[in-house]
């Protein structure tokens, strides 16, 4: 394990969520200080919908100039348009739908009504990656990306056991046989997640203890894919007080 990963505790979900929100508010502002646009990657799940939740109640959000930002998305349930089950929709209902952003800087993934065929629908999420990158580049360089983590230790839609994992030519991938419902997926890949500047996992629940101690201790991303989360310039674990059971000690970083 890298120094930059450090694993962050509260006591439970609900200020975990609150903890994760302001520091993104905070965060976001500086990198809009410095630059003239930002990149952000949301995640699907009910730990990370309820740090956009938060971000949506905090009075502090007023101070983002959110039309400057850019929002992706690291996997997809290939489902159709307005079903519960899509990630877009989660967090448009905790957040997107009440900030004053840009919609052209909305890049969710295609819906099965939209492009039926699965091959085309991540062919044409590459397509969008690569219309915003840097000349040469085939993805925006990410200024946070969020992830959640299963407890069988995925990440995006990036399963144990399953080849999505090592894929390295490919920036969006086809999932056909997703272990966890529903079965067919998009998710980015390893190279594109690991190409974000800051990577953050948050994770409530005792069942995310054992996955979190795997990936610190340097489990193979095949076993356990979360061990492969590792941004340019910082990797932090947001996590509550059950999920940080199997973290050694001398991991966690004071809370503040
Ligand atoms: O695509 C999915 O099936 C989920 O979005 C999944 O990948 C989720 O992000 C993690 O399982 C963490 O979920 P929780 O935040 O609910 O623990």
């Amino acid at each position: 394990m890298t120094t930059d990963r450090r694993v962050l505790v509260h006591p439970d979900k609900d200020s975990l969520a609150g903890a994760v929100a302001a520091r993104f508010i905070t965060k976001i502002i500086d990198i809009l200080d410095e630059n003239d646009e930002a990149h952000v990657v949301l995640s699907g799940g009910s730990v990370n919908t309820a740090v956009l939740a938060a971000i949506r109640n905090s009075p502090a959000q007023n101070n983002v100039d959110w039309k400057r930002i850019s929002f992706w998305w690291g996997d997809e349930r290939f489902v159709e348009a307005g079903s519960s089950d899509r990630n877009d929709g989660q967090a448009r209902e905790a957040l997107l739908d009440h900030i004053p952003l840009d919609e052209a800087k909305v890049h969710a993934f295609a819906s099965s009504d939209e492009i039926p065929d699965i091959d085309e629908a991540a062919a044409s999420y590459a397509a969008e990656l690569e219309a915003a990158a840097p000349d040469g580049q085939r993805y925006p360089r990410f200024d946070i990306m969020f992830l959640g983590v299963g407890p069988d230790g995925h990440i995006a839609s990036l399963f144990p056991g399953l080849s999505g994992i090592t894929e390295t030519e490919k920036t969006v991938i086809p999932v056909l046989n997703s272990p966890k419902p529903p079965p067919l997926r998009l998710s980015l890949t390893l190279p594109v997640i690991r190409s974000a500047d800051r990577i953050w996992l948050v994770m409530a629940g005792s069942d995310k203890a054992s996955p979190l101690g795997l990936a610190l201790a340097g489990a193979s991303i095949e076993e356990v894919p979360a061990a492969g989360a590792e941004g340019r310039k910082r990797t932090v674990f947001f996590v509550d007080q059950d999920a940080a059971a199997e973290v050694p000690e001398n991991l966690i970083a004071p809370s503040y």
